[in-house]
């Protein structure tokens, strides 16, 4: 099973040559394995650096800081800062579409950072102090933005790819209404004899909630993803820190009816380090956008991919679905 890396030149510049491999591309990584790799997709490889030293300069804000907007826990969105080991990935998996059932207490060794649109005033975002980093603010909204435009051109080009009526992804993801999540993980540096105990992880197996994902992983390593149909994980490899990995999250594989199945996914020990007993595996940096539905779009399967008499997945919100799914991993 290998992730495809597509050149997306075409869909940017609107050339029509390349046009329809892109989306035969796009289409073929995603029900293979759920994950596909994308470069030249429009951002700059200036401004994911930009991205990953901002990341780095939050995390090292001094505690109180980082306290003062620490997330409230619970089945709201997530906003502000988030401690190490606050948010249960294992737990998110055993609700997950596997329904996967793991005894013991598991726990993340990762603190994260949650931010929403500047538009939605129902869960409002909560910023370092100005004076501390004064680029952070307008630097992270403008980044939401630009990955929400890449965002609608993936998800544009889906409803292309599976020659669906224009638009009946993207009007179930509006600006107006975006209620993606835009996200800093840093997982600290630790021994590596602790990873290897099996009660503390990186991020556990599990799959993201919202439509898709959109993710930069800096050059340390340890992202892997499941090899289907073994179960077996395999290394997604550290290119460029601008490379964009995206995943099918679960929403989107309710819209399709199962036919895309999401990408299961987890954070571990980098594969240089897999034969070493002892050591410390150094700090790592990610930066998702996790692309949503509008709040109170439909989650259910769309009827054009509903082909027995009966859909897969019941009908709700995507807030309830949303509620429902993060109760579960404080
Ligand atoms: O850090 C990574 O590479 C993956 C992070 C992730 O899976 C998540 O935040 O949901
Ligand atoms: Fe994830």
């Amino acid at each position: 099973m290998t992730i495809l890396t597509i050149d997306w030149s075409p869909i940017t510049t609107g050339q029509p040559e390349g046009r329809s491999s892109v989306l035969r591309q796009l289409r073929s990584s995603l029900e293979a394995c759920g994950f596909v790799r994308i470069v030249n997709h429009g951002l700059s490889e200036d401004f994911v650096n930009n991205l990953f030293e901002l990341n780095d300069a939050f995390f090292h804000l001094a505690a109180e800081e980082k306290l003062r907007i620490a997330n409230v826990p619970g089945p709201n969105p997530q906003r502000g800062w988030s401690q190490v080991g606050a948010e249960n990935s294992a737990s998110l998996y055993r609700q997950g579409l596997l329904q996967q059932s793991l005894d013991e207490k598991l726990s993340d060794a990762r603190e994260h950072w949650d931010q929403g649109s500047a538009n939605d005033l129902d869960f409002p975002n909560r910023w370092p102090g100005q004076k501390l980093i004064p680029e952070f603010r307008p630097t992270m909204e403008n980044a939401f933005e630009q990955l929400e435009k890449v965002c609608h051109s993936i998800m544009s080009a889906l409803e292309e790819a599976y020659q669906l009526p224009q638009g009946v992804f993207c009007k179930r993801m509006t600006h107006e209404k975006n209620a993606s999540e835009f996200r800093f993980n840093h997982y600290p540096s630790i021994e590596i004899e602790k990873l290897r105990a099996g009660k503390i992880g990186r991020i556990w197996p599990h799959y993201d909630l919202g439509v898709i994902t959109l993710l930069f992983q800096d050059q340390v390593g340890g992202l892997e993803i499941e090899d289907r149909p073994s179960g077996d994980f395999v290394p997604v490899e550290t290119r460029s820190k601008s490379d964009l990995i995206v995943n099918v999250s679960e929403i989107l594989t309710r819209w399709t009816n199962g036919r895309l199945p999401a990408g299961l996914h987890k954070v571990s020990l980098p594969p240089s380090l897999q034969n070493l007993e002892h050591g410390v595996v150094p700090e790592r940096y990610s930066i998702a956008y996790f692309g949503k539905a509008d709040r109170d779009a439909s989650v259910g399967p769309l009827k054009e991919f509903v082909t027995g008499d009966k859909p897969r997945f019941e009908d709700m919100t995507a807030i309830q679905y949303h509620r429902q799914r993060l109760s579960s991993a404080y």
